[in-house]
């Protein structure tokens, strides 16, 4: 998170950190006792080793009560998503038991009405990933406000040039933004998660480049599927 600040602890009790060998990858929400909703692209450089899922968090590394790492028994990326472009960047995890819910751990509403969110709505969206442009990665959760900005001001041709679909939504990046390794965190609109950090340009902080998400309603239907299907 650029331009941010510490959020305040466990306020956001459904963030989840992505982890391979103890080390934060990718953000993520508990949006069920068991499962955890992120993007696709965070697997990319993980070679097919699967996460770890961090729960209860506020720091990386310091002990706290209800901070807990999970196994994670499967991993169902959206089969629409790809390495070359944004569609479909979704992940979903299935942790190999469910959660312990506490006051550090809780689980996060999806927009499940397909409709976008106005323009100038102001959104929170949260992370472990960099808090500067040379990529100093912070120990404790950051946060960060931010202003949907249309679908026709995101697709102009000097910023995101007409590749956002129905299916993404973007907020203004200028200064204050998402950055590498907040990938796979919830945008939160009025409490509700409507949309996934996805990397997109990878540009952090560069107002001709608005950050990009997955909005979470369309695929409503595909997270119901899975988590009706996967076993237990
Ligand atoms: N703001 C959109 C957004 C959301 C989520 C992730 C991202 N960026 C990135 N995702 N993955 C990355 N791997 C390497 N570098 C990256 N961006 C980067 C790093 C240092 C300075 C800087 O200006 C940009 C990213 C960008």
């Amino acid at each position: 998170i650029l331009g941010g600040y510490e959020a305040k602890p466990h306020l956001r009790p459904y963030m989840a950190s992505l982890q391979l060998d103890g080390q934060h990858v990718c953000g993520g929400f508990l949006i069920a006792e068991q499962w955890v909703l992120s993007a696709a692209h965070c697997t990319e450089e993980t070679d097919g080793r699967v996460f770890q899922v961090l729960l209860g968090a506020h720091s990386l590394t310091e002990p706290e009560p209800h901070k807990r790492l999970y196994q994670v028994r499967a991993q169902f990326p959206h089969p629409g998503s790809n390495i070359h472009n944004n569609k479909d960047d979704l992940l979903l995890l299935q942790l190999e038991e469910k959660a312990e819910l506490n006051a550090a751990v809780q689980v996060l509403p999806f927009q499940r009405e397909d409709r976008d969110v106005a323009a100038d709505t102001v959104c929170d969206v949260a992370g472990w990933g960099t808090i500067t442009h040379s990529g100093r990665r912070p120990d404790k959760l950051y946060q960060v406000e931010r202003p949907v900005i249309s679908r026709d001001v995101c697709n102009h041709r000097t910023r995101h040039d007409h590749t956002i679909t129905e299916k993404m939504m973007c907020t203004d990046s200028r200064r204050r933004d998402t950055c590498k390794g907040d990938s796979g965190g919830p945008l939160v609109c009025n409490g509700v998660a409507e949309g996934v950090v996805t990397a997109g340009s990878r540009v952090c902080g560069n107002y001709k480049k608005p950050a990009i998400y997955t909005r979470i309603a369309p695929y409503a239907a595909w997270i119901d599927s899975v988590m009706a299907s996967a076993d237990g």
